[in-house]
């Protein structure tokens, strides 16, 4: 494959095309409908989350996105190039990152990037300079030459990442890049993706099921069933599908019957508990302030991605769910004491 050199660093002109432009996306497979009608258009630079379960469909949109499957109904674009009419361009704008390690294990760190580039059609100088600059901001430097195959795990996924942006791609597309590493090893992945886009203005297409990951996205569409769901900033969807829930324990009947009035609908609970739901917990605080010495105990639960796909599914988005965000403080009655 021969083609032109582009600069690892991209700064991209306020008019560049959107990194990703899907429009009325349908695929099935045979009679197993994978995607019922997907409309999605994400900004050059961002950090792109896809986030559901099992099923949702985020691998076919991937693999169309990729063109490793072919569009039945519907356009795509990736960096302004059709993925059908182009998609020998659109492979050239993506870095791709899979689950699975797939590196050359008999090969050394430098040789697995040097293949790399080859395979993208850049001079020696140039592969060298592209290479030197990604193990840096890795931090595999020192192992450039110690063969792939004694890396460890973490190591192993770092130098995936440098390869995955080594021939300078407008989107680099990430699939659970984090699984099987530890806590550690995790964070350093997400420390050295920040690194890289700041340095290489690439784009991140996340596809995961963990929430915590996508939290952290520019980003995030919500697949269920082959539908996006609720597509936005995380915060904007924590807010547009969650809302913060304030619990009171021990309310006296006349807060009870204040709060019911005043917050007609939002507040649910009976006996020892009330619990509202609020988009601003900050204002409904400062209206408790003077009574929240009566109470027994409070506590303020902000919304999760979690939260917002059970808020549109009435499902868990997984089993394994954390325990919510919770901070909680619990009065001793009357005594004006608090512990945390
Ligand atoms: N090769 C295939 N043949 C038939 N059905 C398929 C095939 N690949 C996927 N499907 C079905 O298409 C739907 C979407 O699957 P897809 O793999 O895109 O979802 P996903 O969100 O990526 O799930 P996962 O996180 O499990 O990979 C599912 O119902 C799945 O069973």
């Amino acid at each position: 494959m021969t083609a032109e050199v582009r600069p690892l660093a991209r700064p991209e002109g306020a008019d560049a095309p959107p990194v990703i432009e899907v429009q009325g996306v349908r695929y099935a497979y045979g009679d197993i409908e994978a995607l019922r009608g997907i409309d999605l258009t994400v900004p050059r630079g961002t950090f792109f989350a896809l986030l559901g379960p099992n099923g949702a469909g985020k691998s076919t949109l991937v693999g169309l996105l990729s063109t490793l499957l072919p569009l039945q109904t519907g356009a795509a674009r990736v960096a302004g190039f059709d993925v059908r009419r182009q998609s020998a361009q659109v492979r050239r704008e993506l870095g791709l990152v899979f689950q699975e390690p797939s590196l050359d294990e008999r090969l050394t760190v430098l040789e697995n990037l040097d293949f790399h580039g080859r395979i993208y059609g850049l001079p020696a100088r140039e592969r060298a300079r592209r290479a030197a600059h990604v193990l840096d901001v890795v931090e595999l430097a020192d192992w450039q030459n110690a063969t792939a195959r004694i890396l460890s795990r973490g190591m192993k996924r770092r130098l995936e990442i440098a390869r995955g942006v080594m021939h300078g791609p407008a989107l680099l597309m990430l699939d659970e890049p984090t699984t099987g590493l530890d806590v550690q090893s995790r964070r350093a992945v997400w420390t050295y993706l920040g690194q890289l886009r700041r340095e290489t203005g690439v784009s991140l297409l996340l596809t995961t099921h963990q929430i915590e990951e996508a939290e952290g996205a520019d980003l995030v569409a919500i697949l269920d069933r082959g539908e996006v769901l609720a597509f936005g900033p995380p915060a904007e969807l924590r807010e547009r599908h969650g809302g913060t829930v304030v619990t009171l324990r021990g309310p006296g009947p006349a807060l009870r019957a204040r709060l019911e009035r005043q917050y007609t609908g939002q507040v649910e609970g009976a006996g020892d508990e009330l619990r509202l739901r609020v988009p601003d917990a900050g204002a409904l605080l400062a209206d408790l302030a003077p009574e929240l010495g009566s109470l027994r105990g409070l506590s303020v639960q902000t919304p999760s991605l979690e939260d917002v796909f059970l808020d549109l599914t009435g499902r868990a988005l997984r089993e394994d769910r954390p325990g919510p965000h919770e901070a909680t403080l619990a009065f001793a009655r009357g005594g004006g004491e608090h512990t945390r």
